[in-house]
């Protein structure tokens, strides 16, 4: 097996950090790039697979197979522009991708008169697309519950459907500072769309967009576990590089969370430096908008002793992984655990309680690089071993690189 052995560091924690950039921004952009014909100037552009996969099938119009791993955004965002522009392209992923959802998009996406064919299982990929004739429909409904990818997806491609779109947002909305990223990215680019969140509609014109120059920021998932080896830590003075002052990203509220769990964050001009401060004793988050930094806060919480009550983590069982079962399994090594106490609503973090002076945890990562870059920040108080740590390269590749300034970082079989 693959492993990294990571230990605790012998001496206070320095390090200035240049996190990977945003793949969700990157994502966005290199679609509303492709639909100005690739006239675009993007700097900064993510080093993560989940761009570079995009970069790679974007170019690669030939193909008849656009195999997009296991990058979410990837399979949303190009099924609906494939779809939508009226290529023929089968698009498919790892197993996991397969079992992820996108029977919602591919609906609205027939209703707007793409042909669409699952190829496996109705409901998920692998699928194929295969032309468009508009259906002149310029209002749908689509559940905004499940994953705000869809509406993303559709609500970058309907500039160019006749008459623009009107989406009728329904259920519990989840991840909208996702769909505000989309939208923001969009008025960037030459077309603004109206939203009303309290109506839960977004209104799109029809438009084209225009040639511009864009620069992705830093990754606020990324920073996410900077936070957290600043929490654990001892003693931490940690700078993080690219992240804005005002953020696109919904994931820039780890600031006020981690500021219950001992971390100071100050704007620097250039960043984001983060020092230590008293932690709150307890703490309650609601993870509706912020669902990838779920297992950051679950792992810094059970590992400080600080018992939290999560809601909101429902959409976390159809991502890279179920990662409510993952977190489960792995904090019960160290005696701490998520358990659900109202069902699909409400969890409990309890606290660690295996002794910090023992023989290294093995932690599985469930091809989930979340998972490893989560779980790492215990090395500030015990030595881990991250199995498959490659896992991170999903979205930040130099992960390991940049963790071995603030911990002693060797291969294990
Ligand atoms: O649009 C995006 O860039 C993303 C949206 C979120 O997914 P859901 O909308 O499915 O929650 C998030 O978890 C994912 O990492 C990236
Ligand atoms: C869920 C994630 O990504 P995606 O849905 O794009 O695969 C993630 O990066 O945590």
């Amino acid at each position: 097996m693959n492993a990294l052995l990571l230990t605790p560091p012998t001496k206070p924690v320095r390090a200035t950090v240049a996190l990977a950039s945003s793949k969700s921004e990157s994502n966005r952009a290199l679609i509303l790039d492709a639909l100005t014909g690739f006239r675009c100037q993007l700097d900064n552009l993510s080093t993560a697979r989940d761009t570079q996969t995009m970069i790679r099938l974007l170019r690669d119009t030939n193909a008849e197979t656009a195999d997009v791993l296991d990058a979410g955004t990837t399979m949303r965002f190009l099924t609906a522009y494939f779809a939508l522009t009226g290529q023929t392209k089968i698009m498919t992923g790892t197993p996991r991708m397969c079992e992820r959802p996108i029977g919602l998009l591919v609906e609205a996406l027939r209703t707007l008169g793409a042909e669409v064919t699952y190829l496996g299982q109705d409901g998920y990929p692998p699928l194929q697309t295969a032309g468009f004739q508009s259906t002149g429909v310029s209002e749908l409904s689509i559940r905004g519950d499940v994953s705000s990818q869809y509406i993303s997806a559709l609500a970058m491609l309907a500039p160019y459907l006749p008459t623009g779109l009107t989406l009728h947002l329904t259920g519990t909305l989840g991840s909208v500072p996702y769909m505000t990223m989309t939208l923001q990215q969009m008025a960037v680019f030459g077309v603004t769309p109206i939203a009303d969140w309290t109506a839960q509609t977004i209104t799109i014109p029809a438009g084209t967009y225009q040639p511009t120059t864009y620069a992705i920021e830093s990754d606020w998932s990324g920073a996410s576990y900077w936070f957290s080896t600043v929490a654990l830590a001892d003693d931490a003075d940690i700078e993080l590089l690219g992240l804005k002052e005002q953020s696109l990203q919904g994931d820039s509220a780890i600031v006020d969370i981690m500021d219950q769990l001992g971390v100071q964050a100050t704007y620097t001009g250039r960043g984001f430096r983060l020092t230590k401060k008293n932690a709150a004793t307890q703490i309650e988050v609601d993870f509706t908008n912020c669902p990838d930094l779920a297992q950051t806060v679950a792992v810094c919480c059970a590992m400080k002793g600080i018992p939290a009550t999560f809601t909101g983590i429902e959409s976390l069982k159809i991502k890279e992984t179920d990662r409510v079962v993952a977190i489960q399994n792995e904090l019960r090594k160290f005696g701490a655990d998520l358990v659900e106490v109202v069902p699909n609503e409400r969890y409990e973090v309890h606290a660690a309680t295996a002794s910090v002076n023992s023989e290294p945890v093995q932690i599985n990562t469930y091809d989930d690089h979340r998972m490893a870059m989560a779980f790492a920040p215990i090395a500030m108080l015990r030595p881990v071993v991250i199995e498959e740590p490659g896992v991170v390269a999903k979205s930040y590749p130099s992960f390991w690189e940049d963790f071995s300034q603030v911990s002693v970082i060797e291969p294990v079989s």
